[in-house]
């Protein structure tokens, strides 16, 4: 794909813009960053990865990164994980790159290696530190030992130029390897490669030197350079320059952000991050160095990437996570479609929440991620007639994949506007992402022609008059009561009577149930003023994040500044583990704390007696307790988010006038907004029908 005459060039000029390293040429300046996403490992994963890779580089991404491959067993995230380290492995990488250039793409591999992270017990750490999320302690290396890593990172980048790559980047970032050995709170060493600053950047260096050595002059180097490490003891902002100097002369071909380390307790890429965050911190490296610079995180459109490129914050923008969205978004910003991106929402729940479950990596909005070679939708041969009965997630997705395979289809809702609880989610402080979505299926069904029939709340009797091939019902859920002598009591209300505040919401309050909609109705009802999600600064204060990282790490003595709430809440769990337990793996921390922060008092091993007058009757059992104590919650609202029953009225009279009826979303196993998995199974089934 050439962009240089594209008809976006007039509204993305400096993204579009070709990037000229001297020896080779980038098509534009996207950089697809760096995601390990479980095919490495799996059967048939690299013909699988090869598919992946091509149909992003044929959606026009200038440089694609890999994720991270382990210059030896020892510096693997996990046993068996894959690595570089010999020729078979050459081999297995050279369909990647064949596929990839075929594309006219240009793929760098990403050598990782995980130190005191692995999670096996033959880690190794410059010091034997054991890190706070891996119950493996590492052992520390000798200088022996040392010198082994940077030869192993050495013979891997040559291993990668073997296999046809366009060139290597190091990982120097996010904690791992490399970026232990720069901090002394994980290098305690007193040798050559510890004690000040100089010789802890002695390995960076050093592996730099050595690769560029290895490879020759006309192959791209990246280096993913830690400049906001967002841990106590973490780098000041002259010790980032200073490194950034010195991988710029030890043979860098450009230099790549690395924001905060694993075990940071800061989100970083999550939904409630501000779009393009982190972007400043890049900037203050511009006219340090004379390479490129790439920024990262959170940049999820064109327009955000840019405004960030006009500016002058960066030469290049990182997006990983909106390429398994959409495969196509440069492309699209090319030919001026960027309405019909389907947009990273910063979820996490197909991605990083399955890499830390040990799933294949995919993405909610986007089934076909990391699936392409499985999951298709071609042309049909036989176009039918099909009626959708609901628009939420699952219908939106059917309906979109349907009429894009050929088939006519009618998509009935009840509500004003397509979306079903995507409309709820989106009005969450720090969920507003959920806009995006909305925008792309409303699009993609006017694009490919479904007629969509709102406000029609439509009965057995019309989808036979219709003369359907099939029907698909994705009616979605309804809330649940539960069973609580006094639930009739002016007090209580619904979760949809609080967001979409139908009734009133009192000073003191008690949320029954603190699945995902418990905890979202309290950060609605506890938030004041604008959401943090849209504001940098007002999110950078609220975790006590010192963007000019005067501060070490830029958090050290820091503190976090949270606005008083709005309410008093108390958020109630029937189990006795702890709340919001079935969270994201990696965000339900965010959401834990983004309350606690808010004083939300969170109750597990809470039994419901009665509500009255007086407030909400409960008994408290701690855990392993064998008694429970009683307690009267004064509260003047109660909010029910106690789960969510199917709606499948319509099933059972279709079935009976012999209709072939799909059930798919919430209307199948009703679960708590599974957007995740209403939008795959109505996208499989749209694929298969
Ligand atoms: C599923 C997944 C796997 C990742 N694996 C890697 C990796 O192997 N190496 C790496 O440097 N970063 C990895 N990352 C981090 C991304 O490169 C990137 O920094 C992060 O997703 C933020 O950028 P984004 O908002 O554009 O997605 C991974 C991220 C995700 C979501
Ligand atoms: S699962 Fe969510 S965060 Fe991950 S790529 Fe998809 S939309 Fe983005």
């Amino acid at each position: 794909m050439t962009t240089n005459t594209a008809p976006g060039l007039a509204k993305y000029p400096n993204l579009l813009a070709p990037l000229d390293l001297g020896f080779t040429t980038l098509r534009n300046r996207t950089l697809m960053g760096s995601m390990h996403t479980g095919l490495e490992e799996a059967k048939n994963g690299f013909e699988r990865l090869a598919e992946f890779y091509a149909e992003r580089a044929r959606g026009g991404v200038g440089l694609i990164v890999t994720g991270g491959i382990a210059p030896n067993p020892e510096g693997a995230v996990f046993q068996g994980a894959a690595k570089m380290t010999n020729d078979d492995e050459v081999e297995k990488h050279k369909v990647i790159t064949s596929a990839v250039h075929k594309a006219d793409g240009k793929i760098c591999m990403q050598i990782l290696h995980a130190g005191r992270y692995a999670y096996s017990p033959a880690l190794v750490a410059p010091s034997a530190i054991q890190a706070p999320i891996n119950p493996f302690k590492p052992k520390e290396l000798d200088e022996a030992g040392i010198e082994k890593q940077i030869e192993d990172y050495a013979v891997c980048a040559e291993l990668a130029q073997k296999a046809g790559y366009d060139g290597v980047e190091v990982m120097g970032s996010e904690g791992y390897f490399i970026n232990q050995f720069i901090v002394a709170h994980t290098n305690h060493r007193t040798d050559q490669w510890g004690g000040s600053y100089e010789n802890r950047i002695r390995l960076p260096i050093e592996i730099v030197r050595r690769v560029r050595e290895r490879v020759g002059e006309n192959f791209i180097l990246v280096y993913r350079l830690s400049m906001l490490d967002l841990i106590e003891d973490g780098s000041t902002w002259e010790e980032v320059v200073q490194l950034a100097k010195a991988i710029e002369k030890a043979g860098a071909t450009i230099i790549n952000t690395g924001i905060g380390w694993h075990e940071a307790r800061v989100p970083t890429i999550a939904t409630s991050v501000p779009r393009g965050a982190f972007t400043k911190v890049t900037a203050r490296l511009k006219g340090e160095v004379s390479i490129p610079l790439v920024t990262t995180n959170r940049i999820n459109m064109p327009d955000v990437a840019e405004n960030i490129l006009a500016e002058g914050d960066a030469d290049m923008v990182s997006m990983a996570r909106p390429f398994l969205a959409d495969a196509d978004l440069v492309l699209k910003a090319a030919e001026d479609r960027a309405e019909e991106i389907n947009t990273c929402i910063g979820c996490n729940q197909a991605c990083l929440d399955h890499t830390f479950s040990g799933k294949l990596t995919s993405c909610l909005v986007n089934p076909r991620a990391c699936h392409e070679t499985e999951l298709t939708y071609v042309k049909t041969a036989s176009p039918k007639s099909i009626g959708v009965v609901g628009a939420g997630p699952a219908g939106m997705a059917f309906a979109s994949v349907a009429a894009e395979r050929g088939h006519k289809v009618t998509l009935f809702d009840a509500g004003k506007e397509i979306g079903g609880q995507f409309n709820v989610a989106k009005l969450i402080p720090g969920k507003e992402e959920f806009y995006e979505t909305l925008r792309y299926f409303r699009v993609m069904l006017e694009k490919h022609g479904v007629d969509v029939r709102l406000e029609t709340r439509v009965s057995v009797d019309d989808l036979k008059a219709g003369n359907f091939d099939e029907v698909v019902l994705a009616t979605g859920v309804e809330p649940r009561t539960p069973d609580i002598e006094g639930v009739d009591h002016p007090k209580v209300i619904g979760y949809l009577d609080a967001l979409l505040e139908r009734k009133p919401v009192g000073q003191k309050v008690a949320v029954i149930g603190a699945g995902g909609i418990g905890f979202d109705v309290s950060e609605f009802i506890v938030h004041k003023g604008t959401s943090a999600a849209l504001d940098t600064d007002h999110f950078m204060r609220e975790w006590g994040v010192d963007l000019t990282v005067e501060h070490r790490g830029g958090v050290q003595g820091m503190k976090a500044e949270v606005p008083e709430p709005a309410r008093e809440v108390f958020l109630l769990q029937r189990k006795a583990s702890k709340v919001g337990k079935n969270l994201g793996k990696t965000t339900g921390w965010i959401h834990r704390t983004s309350l606690k922060n808010r004083k939300v008092q969170m109750v597990p091993g809470v039994a419901y007696r009665k509500i009255d007058d007086e407030g909400l009757h409960i008994t408290v059992t701690a855990k392993g307790a064998e008694q429970g104590e009683d307690r009267v919650l004064p509260v003047d609202t109660i909010i029910l988010c106690a789960g969510q029953e199917p709606l499948r009225e319509l099933q059972g009279g279709l079935e009976a006038a012999g209709l072939p009826v799909h059930l798919i979303g919430g209307s199948d196993v009703a679960a708590e907004l599974d957007a995740k998995r209403a939008i795959d199974q109505g996208s499989r089934l749209a694929s298969q029908i």
